[in-house]
């Protein structure tokens, strides 16, 4: 009998983005130790996924996003981004990164904001208006691509911002509490339009957050983190229908998960 051929293995997927060991130290000088914010975090964040931090004020949660995005730089361990080095990963233009304050130009438009990274990396201005307009489309905010920052809410100033990250189509979307300072109702029409963005673009987010419900509603995976010194207590699941809408706020799923969560952060202030 004939072997059969075989059909070839998918080679084992790699984390897009692979923390080892990864400790990171403030302020250390010949007698002084410093800060330990980060100490040994070990993390695979995989294509696709969207993975909430969440934990204590000072656990460390900016710190590790910002050394994904080469904003910081480690003490110890490794980091990769798409196999490569944060340094190689920001300059490849991997990731766009929005901050709690939406940091946009007030002397632009929103239109304007959103052309600016396609300009700076020598798109035509005619090329660079048309990708900008449907990234504000895709942000739901088309009607006021001629407004100035200072003419939109919060909400609005934010939507552009992720216009802004989306523009060069990274693969990556960093997100540090990007919707801390909004009320309650405008957050959930967020988590809701930054699912469904985040569901049909098939990108990898790495969300940084203080709200639970957000977490749960947002994520595919949540990391919950302890601070003193900070690490990385508990990884969790979420098991949710991929599709989320109101109705997934009512699940009895919902509830165990956030309940999860709030054990999770209860040790994690507890150390
Ligand atoms: N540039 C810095 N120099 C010295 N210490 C710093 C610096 N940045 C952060 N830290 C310290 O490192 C620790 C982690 O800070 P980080 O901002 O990453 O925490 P966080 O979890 O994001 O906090 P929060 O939820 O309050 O935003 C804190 O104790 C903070 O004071």
């Amino acid at each position: 009998m004939s072997a059969q051929p075989q059909a070839p293995q998918p080679a084992a997927e790699h984390p897009l983005i692979d923390i080892r060991g990864l400790i990171k130290r403030y302020g250390a000088t010949g007698q002084d130790a410093g800060h330990l914010a980060l100490d040994g975090v070990d993390l695979g964040i995989h294509r696709g996924d969207f993975v909430s931090l969440i934990g204590p004020s000072g656990c460390g949660k900016t710190t590790l996003l910002r050394i994904l995005a080469d904003l910081e730089t480690p003490t110890a361990g490794t980091v990769k981004v798409g196999g490569l080095s944060p340094e190689e990963a920001r300059k490849g233009r991997l990731y766009g990164y929005i901050f709690q304050a939406p940091t946009l130009l007030d002397w632009r438009s929103a239109l304007a904001n959103v052309m600016l990274p396609l300009q700076v990396m020598g798109q035509p201005k005619d090329e660079a208006r048309k990708i900008a307009l449907e990234r504000l489309e895709q942000v739901g905010l088309a009607d006021a691509a001629r407004r100035y920052p200072w003419q939109l809410s919060g909400g609005q100033q934010q939507r552009v911002s992720i216009a802004r990250a989306l523009a060069l189509d990274p693969e990556l979307l960093f997100m540090d509490e990007p919707f801390g300072a909004l009320d309650e109702i405008t957050r959930e029409r967020m988590n809701q339009d930054l699912h469904e963005l985040w569901r049909r673009s098939g990108k990898t987010a790495v969300f940084v957050t203080h709200s639970i419900a957000e977490a749960v509603f947002l994520s595919t995976r949540i990391v919950v983190m302890r601070a003193n010194p900070g690490g990385v207590t508990r990884v969790l699941d979420v098991d949710l229908p991929d599709e989320r809408n109101f109705e997934t706020r009512t699940l009895p799923r919902f509830f165990e998960l956030a309940k999860e969560v709030h054990e999770g952060l209860r040790d994690a202030y507890a150390v």
